[in-house]
């Protein structure tokens, strides 16, 4: 098959975003994390090595969390029925979503800390 031109694969590309992002509750949650970030990005002066930790761990669970849509999409689609080597891939996909929010939080609470405790302080 003709692989097609660039601009193509770009528009293919958004248009699966799209439509992960509207339809599924749970990278719109994530999308509201990250929405939050950069607030706090702005709000606080995070530095920019800070700056940058948090925009790769909000990208990363992102990322985790649409591999994890696509895994369960393909199950969906090569077996509707109850198998437990399904259950199995899925649990999988969604354990690895849950490791990059882990290591994110881990990664929130060291760069917002000293940031917040400062903020109570002056309070
Ligand atoms: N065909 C199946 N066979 C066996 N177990 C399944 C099957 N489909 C789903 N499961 C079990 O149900 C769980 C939830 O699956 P489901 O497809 O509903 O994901 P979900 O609730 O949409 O997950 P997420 O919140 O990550 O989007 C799976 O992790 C798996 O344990």
């Amino acid at each position: 098959m003709k692989k097609p031109p660039f601009h193509n694969s770009v528009h293919f590309t958004i248009k699966g975003l799209m439509w992960i992002l509207r339809n599924e509750r749970n990278f719109q949650f994530h999308i509201f994390g990250l929405i939050i970030n950069l607030f706090l990005i702005v709000f606080l002066g995070l530095s920019n090595t800070e700056t940058a930790l948090i925009i790769l761990c909000c990208f990363f669970v992102l990322t985790t969390e649409a591999v994890n849509t696509c895994i369960e999409k393909i199950c969906d689609h090569i077996q509707p029925e109850f198998d437990i080597n399904i259950g199995i891939i899925k649990d999988l996909a969604g354990g690895a979503v849950l490791l990059s929010v882990i290591v994110s939080l881990f990664v929130g609470i060291l760069v917002y800390w000293p940031y917040l405790n400062q903020k109570i302080s002056e309070f």
